[in-house]
């Protein structure tokens, strides 16, 4: 197995879909040849070319099966430098069970507020209408 040590910077010189290398737990795999089989598209490995993609694999839970796909791509060892990136947070729309939770509870809050303010809408029309009603009747 290969042990070249390569720095963040060289990893993000190959950051193009011909040419795809990508960090996962501080050690270094050449997606290029995998990017047109991933089962999750090739869109989120060209997100991350060239950088730090932990953050998005772990964040997907990919299979034991994966793991052992990414690790037939190794090509070497992150030797990382004081000031490099910290690891890419994952891409909107990824499947990721934290930011679906943060979203859920943020549209929760403005479901109530509609909610209320609907019902109270709704109440004060239909006391209206009664009033309206019984005007006329009398
Ligand atoms: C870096 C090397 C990567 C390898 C070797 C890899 C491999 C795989 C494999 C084998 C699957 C099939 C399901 C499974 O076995 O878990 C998969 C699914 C998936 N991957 Fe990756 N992946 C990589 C990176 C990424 C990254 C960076 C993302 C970013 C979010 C990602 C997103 C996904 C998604 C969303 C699926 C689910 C597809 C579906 O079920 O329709 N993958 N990946």
């Amino acid at each position: 197995m290969a042990t070249k040590e390569l720095t963040y910077q060289d990893v993000a010189e190959h950051n193009t879909k011909k040419d795809l290398y990508v960090v996962v737990h501080d050690q270094v795999y050449d997606c290029t040849k995998f990017v047109d089989e991933h089962p999750g598209g090739e869109e989120v490995l060209l997100d991350v070319a060239g950088q730090d993609a932990t953050e998005a694999f772990e964040d997907v839970g990919h299979s034991d099966e994966a793991r052992e796909t990414l690790d037939q791509l190794k090509v070497g060892t992150l030797k990382r430098n004081p000031g490099d990136p910290k690891p890419k947070t994952p891409v909107p729309g990824a499947v990721s069970p934290a930011a679906n939770n943060s979203a859920a509870t943020g549209l929760g809050v403005g479901v109530y507020a509609i909610l209320v303010l609907g019902g109270a809408i709704g109440y004060f029309a239909y006391q209206y209408l009664q009033q309206q009603q019984a005007a006329q009747s009398a």
